[in-house]
């Protein structure tokens, strides 16, 4: 099974880029602002033009359109839809997902429980606190169940005690979904708490000097004989084992 690779991906603000993610590897990018760390998940999720490629599950990405790639995106503004609820909002993706209608609420209710929202179904998102509308924003993201999920400063505008919360609750679904995650954030605790490994990013270049691994006991172990890679070297991992319950495993497909 392939994870996430770059292969040389640029544009105007990125440097030539390589980058390997394992399958159920989540890593964080760091970096100050305007380094290019939006510009790098946007570029993942298809909504930005560039050059060289993205290779997902061994499937070269070029010219497919974001919602045919099976990966989540979340940015900092959310992007709720506000005339909608909450579940309708989470439906939105579930529309090219093949699922029944019926399939498609049992989906919408089944993410809003793992997102501790459930309550809010009803609900406008201006009607939500900050933390409600993450946590909406956080399960509409997952809904379709994506191989990979892309965060942009997810908790950003969140006190403390709330963003711990969800930090431990987006964790324990990461894993039990069985997901990667790259994730964006200027917060070396959230990125402790979030991902296996990080990286910088410094006026749109990999900073492969600062390139660390944050949970060696969790990472996934590379396949026997194999180089470990960091930045620019590309290998085969075995299946993360973790240990973790998959807490949805009737619903992969
Ligand atoms: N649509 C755009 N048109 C022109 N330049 C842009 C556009 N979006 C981003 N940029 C520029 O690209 C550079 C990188 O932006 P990007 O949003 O990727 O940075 P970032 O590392 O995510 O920053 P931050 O941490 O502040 O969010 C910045 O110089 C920014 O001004």
């Amino acid at each position: 099974m392939h994870g996430l690779q770059l292969e040389a991906v640029s544009n105007a603000v990125l440097a030539p880029l390589d980058l390997s993610l394992a399958p159920g590897e989540a890593l964080a990018i760091l970096g100050p602002s305007g380094a290019g760390k939006s510009t790098l998940l946007k570029i993942i999720a298809g909504l930005l033009p560039h050059r060289g490629r993205v290779i997902f599950a061994g499937r070269d990405l070029t010219g497919v359109p974001p919602h045919a790639r099976r990966i989540g995106y979340m940015s900092q503004d959310l992007h709720l839809f506000p005339h909608l609820s909450v579940a309708a909002n989470l439906r939105l993706p579930l529309l090219f997902s093949g699922l029944s209608r019926r399939e498609q609420t049992a989906r919408i209710h089944r993410t809003l429980d793992l997102c501790a929202i459930a309550h809010r179904a009803g609900r406008r998102p201006a009607t939500l606190s900050g933390g409600e509308r993450q946590r909406a924003a956080l399960a509409r993201t997952l809904a379709m169940r994506p191989r990979l999920i892309l965060l942009d400063e997810p908790f950003a505008t969140l006190d403390g005690a709330t963003k711990r919360g969800l930090w431990h609750e987006l964790d324990r679904l990461r894993r039990g979904l069985g997901m990667s995650a790259l994730i964006v954030t200027h917060d070396p605790e959230e990125a402790a708490a979030l991902a296996d490994r990080q990286v910088h990013l410094n006026h749109g270049q990999l900073n492969a000097a600062a390139i660390g691994t944050l949970r060696q006991a969790r990472r996934p172990q590379p396949a026997a004989g194999s180089a470990y890679y960091l930045c620019n070297l590309h290998t085969n991992y075995a299946e993360p084992q973790n240990g973790a319950p998959n807490v949805l495993n009737d619903e992969r497909r």
